[in-house]
């Protein structure tokens, strides 16, 4: 029996889509489940993640996509009243487990926000941040490496290599959302989580963070929620639609939006509701 095979949720569980047998499991998610106090937000979430690509999760507001991501990096710790079962493995470990250091989970996984949010530091510290707070680099020079590495790899060196030492807020709104993407990967995470990460930006700033989404795959495993149907479409190798808390459907992007296996996703997917 493959590993794909094996890992099939039980029949009766909510319907997910195992993806090409070649791309390898970053991911495994079980029978998920989440409250914020007594109102269940996530409902049996069963989901492979596949290493290297970009996974959208689509699906009308409050269906739970954001609960479902903040699940992978345990941000919903942070919110009082949060009840959780279930299982989120990444790389064979329990993201859940008492022992799992949160520090080393966060370097692990970074994560984007919808509204570009640097930090009130110089476009350098921004970036050099994180990998000094994770004592990835103590000499002056293999910081400034880094540091250019990942502005560079996030397509924004050009644009500030001559004012390195500006706020990060000086910036305009898409490079500011490419100075996060920079934070975000100059610890060389494995997963980047962005969370309607173009929503708040122009449509020439958002062909550029599509375009940096697509070359960042490359590297990094992604998982973007997206209200925009063509984006998930053009980036995402999968997609995964949620309504009311639960995947109803989850599948290759190209073939959910060409042949949706359910009504719902279909009459989402061609804004006939949501
Ligand atoms: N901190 C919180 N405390 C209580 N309930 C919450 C909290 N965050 C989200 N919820 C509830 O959980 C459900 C799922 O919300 P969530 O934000 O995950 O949905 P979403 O699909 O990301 O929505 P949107 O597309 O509007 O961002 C909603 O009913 C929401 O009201």
């Amino acid at each position: 029996m493959s590993r794909h095979e094996s890992s099939r949720p039980e029949p009766g569980q909510p319907v997910t889509r195992n993806a090409d047998a070649h791309h390898e499991l970053s991911i495994r998610v079980r029978d998920l489940s989440l409250w914020y106090g007594d109102s269940q937000a996530l409902k049996n979430i069963n989901i492979d993640i596949y290493q290297k690509n970009i996974t959208a999760l689509i699906g009308p507001s409050g269906c739970g996509k954001s609960t479902f991501l903040r699940c992978l990096n345990r941000m919903n710790d942070l919110i009082p009243n949060v009840h959780l079962e279930g299982l989120v493995e990444m790389d064979g470990f329990d993201v859940n487990a008492v022992k799992m250091d949160e520090v080393a989970l966060r370097r692990r996984v970074g994560m984007v926000f919808q509204k570009p949010n640097p930090f009130p530091k110089s476009i350098y510290d921004n970036v050099a941040y994180a990998p000094r707070m994770h004592d990835l680099v103590s000499r002056k020079a293999d910081q400034d490496e880094l540091v250019e590495k990942a502005l560079r790899d996030a397509g924004l060196w050009e644009e500030v290599k001559d004012k390195l030492h500006q706020p990060g807020t000086s910036l305009s709104g898409g490079q500011q959302q490419r100075l996060c993407i920079a934070r975000a990967i100059a610890v060389q995470p494995d997963v980047i989580l962005m969370d309607e990460p173009t929503s708040a930006l122009d449509p020439i700033s958002t062909a550029t963070i599509e375009d940096l989404m697509d070359k960042l795959k490359r590297q990094f495993t992604i998982i973007t929620v997206t209200h925009n149907m063509q984006q998930a479409a053009r980036v995402a190798d999968y997609t995964a639609f949620f309504h009311l808390g639960e995947i109803i459907e989850y599948n290759n992007t190209k073939t959910m939006f060409a042949n949706p296996a359910t009504k719902k996703a279909e009459d989402y997917i061609t804004g006939r509701y949501g």
